[in-house]
């Protein structure tokens, strides 16, 4: 069905209007009622930090580097959310008393930057003022993430751009995403045609949805299940379309999703640019940074010299005591500045004339270089990670007639703040309390009711496309590269339409079979193990928030539990296999709650040193030899909480290679959903059963 574009796009608009409130509110709310502590569990801040080093980066940012305070230990740092192009505070630590009004400052008072590189020991920011001068070298710091409402005014200003367009001004790619047009069939002997590939290791299936894409004419999914090669076939994708002599502009939701294509695309010289912050990039994918590219190429030099003439009139005015002359000089300086401006300006057009492939977040995409670019074709990778109104900004920036999406829409879509909130009286108050500027610019923004068949945020541009056009836009990649056979065939059954099929490489690999020495033991030699703790011995708490009671308590943290013994299995399980002679790094433990997470950190982080703690959410896209999943839940009630979500389940089991070890209570978890229950009784049936012995569990120290 036909949606109506205005309408849609005021949609969007209101619910990105709520978004942000909620976020700005949950923000304000964990800050202003939250001790350090807390919000450090929550894995919104850091604390005990100490300044380890400071230097000017790119653009002349300043860049602090945090790591912890040698008084508290120093090493690792706690498990905490944040990530690259988070932004943050960064203060003095407060101290007891002070402690509540200090906090409620701090968005004012601390210096605040973007969060640019995160280590396992530091975290790296660079502060937003160029001039600003951050915390001194021996005060304890901590840092705590703020809202980000940068992100949001370039998607109300994409979605505002949408709203306001005349109907003439529609391109039939337009028409064809809100199916106002139908997509232009593809002929088969177009999807036949012979082809030339870059890459001989294609499967059948990478080929087929590279035909399709080629010769869609408006819009294209690619659908990759885990561990697909989803990236691999874009960068065949990509060189296909060049070749073609076809113009690229491909985005990603997030730095890294965009920094690991131009690191695989950068074997095949290809002439392409990489927008962005060069601080936020990769230090592999640099050289391709229009920052960096700017200053270093041969078309740089006549930058540079004026560079150089600017900075001599600048000291000579230094040694001039006469007006006259020091007027006479800041003319001339005023004017270089300008032919300067001049010269850098053409450098990067030029720069940008001459790429076959720009690549940028979808953000990015909405800067001002691509202002007068026109593009062929526009990639979105992760599309399903990405918010519609994301994807709308790169659409409409590449001016492009066609749309290439690739991700998979079975596994978790961009979180949405505003779906879990359940609004309190201390977030509505917290709500006012926002800064005026943010306040004023959302105060503007129109706020009514939605009619959801306009669309909800959670709905994705690739899931809409799906329901709109069905299969005849999509093609699946089927062969995965990554899981067990026995890990894989759950999720291929139940989500995948049984199409999935484990590559010949991987089909069979165990944990015995690592490249380096492991025992063949019970475990080692078990693709798929399910420790069933049903029976009521193993039951679940709610994570015990003293300080702050459970009145303000944000949905982030009231949702928090902990299971005591299933965290007492994961040790004993991970014990076994590294006694086996998996090494820790091969081995992640996931859980869907933070409380379990801060749990089996306490309990397994010095124990195994090397071993991944991490919540599901956070491990998408990544993979490890042996997964272990804790699902918490254990209740009379049989509630699951936000193990409904298959999605999330799907990430959580699709991470392993060699081996998924799950621990959960089939009494509860089977009837949390039809989902829960196929799952538990697939695994009674196919997994390696184990019934924890819980005087065994105790015993082990
Ligand atoms: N045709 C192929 N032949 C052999 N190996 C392949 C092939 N395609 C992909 N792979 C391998 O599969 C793995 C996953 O590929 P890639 O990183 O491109 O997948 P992805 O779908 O982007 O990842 P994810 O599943 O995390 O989304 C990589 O190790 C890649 O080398």
């Amino acid at each position: 069905m036909a949606t109506d574009i205005p309408t849609f796009a005021t949609t969007q608009l209101s619910l990105l209007t709520t978004e942000l409130r909620a976020e700005l509110a949950e923000t304000h709310l964990l800050t202003a009622t939250h001790a350090p502590t807390v919000l450090q569990r929550a894995g919104l801040a850091l604390l005990n930090l100490t300044l380890s080093s400071q230097r000017t980066g790119f653009g002349g940012k300043t860049l602090l580097e945090l790591s912890l305070d040698s008084a508290v230990g120093g090493g690792e740092l706690p498990e905490h959310g944040l990530r690259t192009g988070d932004i943050v505070a960064v203060a003095e630590q407060p101290k007891g008393a002070e402690r509540k009004r200090e906090r409620e400052g701090m968005e004012k008072r601390g210096a605040q930057g973007v969060v640019t590189r995160v280590q396992r020991e530091a975290v790296t920011i660079a502060l937003d003022k160029d001039d600003a001068e951050g915390p001194g070298g021996n005060d304890k710091l901590w840092l705590v993430k703020l809202a980000n409402d940068v992100t949001h005014k370039r998607l109300s200003q994409t979605m505002t751009r949408l709203q306001k367009m005349q109907s003439s001004e529609y391109s039939t790619l337009t028409l064809v995403l809100f199916g106002q047009s139908s997509p232009t069939p593809v002929s088969e002997e177009e999807l036949s045609a012979s082809m030339e590939w870059n890459d001989s290791s294609l499967n059948d299936s990478q080929q087929d949805a590279i035909r399709f894409a080629l010769a869609s004419r408006e819009v294209a999914l690619i659908w990759g299940p885990p561990g697909t090669g989803k990236t691999h076939t874009l960068i065949e994708l990509i060189l296909q379309l060049v070749n073609r002599g076809q113009r690229v502009l491909v985005c990603g939701p997030s730095n890294i999703s965009v920094d690991n294509i131009v690191e695989r695309l950068s074997s095949h010289k290809v002439p392409m640019v990489r927008l962005g912050h060069p601080a936020r990039l990769l230090p592999g994918v640099l050289n391709h940074s229009l920052d960096v590219l700017t200053k270093t190429s041969d078309a740089a030099a006549i930058v540079t010299d004026i560079r150089t003439e600017m900075d001599a009139k600048q000291s000579s005015i230094r040694k001039t005591r006469n007006g006259r002359e020091r007027r006479v000089i800041y003319g001339e300086l005023r004017d270089l500045r300008k032919e300067y401006r001049d010269r850098e300006d053409r450098v990067v057009t030029d720069l940008l004339r001459s790429s076959k492939v720009v690549l940028s977040t979808l953000h990015g995409a909405g800067g001002y270089h691509l202002k007068n670019e026109k593009f062929d074709v526009v990639i979105v990778d992760e599309a399903s990670q990405a918010l519609e109104a994301q994807c709308w900004i790169s659409v409409l920036a590449s001016g492009a007639p066609k749309l290439v999406l690739a991700g998979d829409h079975l596994q978790l879509p961009p979180t949405i703040k505003s779906l879990n909130s359940k609004k309190t009286k201390a977030s509505q108050k917290a709500d006012k309390s926002v800064t005026d500027e943010v306040a004023a610019d959302v105060a503007d923004m129109p706020l009514q009711q939605c009619d959801p068949s306009n669309g909800t945020l959670e709905t994705t541009l690739f899931d809409r496309l799906l329901a709109l056009h069905g299969n005849s836009i999509r093609r699946m990649l089927t062969t995965q590269y990554r899981m067990h056979e026995a890990i894989m065939t759950f999720p291929s059954q139940t989500l995948y339409e049984s199409k999935l099929i484990a590559a010949e490489a991987v089909k069979a690999r165990l944990l015995k079979d690592l490249p380096y020495t492991v025992r063949d033991t019970d475990d080692t030699r078990e693709p798929v193990v399910f420790w069933d703790t049903q029976g009521g011995d193993f039951g679940e708490k709610t994570e015990d928030d003293a300080e702050s009671g459970a009145k303000g308590r944000s949905s982030l943290l009231a949702e928090s539990k902990v299971n005591e013994h299933e965290a007492a299995i994961v040790r004993l399980h991970v014990g076994r296999l590294i006694e086996a002679g998996v090494k820790p790094e091969d081995i992640a433990v996931v859980t869907p709650y933070n409380g379990q997470l801060a749990l089996l950190s306490q309990l397994l982080k010095d124990k195994f040193p090397g071993l991944e703690l991490g919540s599901i959410d956070g491990f998408q896209g990544r993979e490890k030899e042996a997964v272990v999943v804790s699902l918490v839940r254990s209740n009379v009630e049989h509630e699951v909480g936000f193990l409904g979500e298959k999605r999330r389940l799907n990430v959580a089991m699709t991470r392993p290679k060699r081996h998924l070890c799950v621990i959960g209570d089939s009494e509860t978890v089977g009837r949390g959903s039809k989902f829960l229950k196929s799952w538990m009784e697939f695994l009674e049936e196919h997994a390696d059963l184990r019934y924890p012995d819980l005087s065994e569990l105790q015993g082990d120290g």
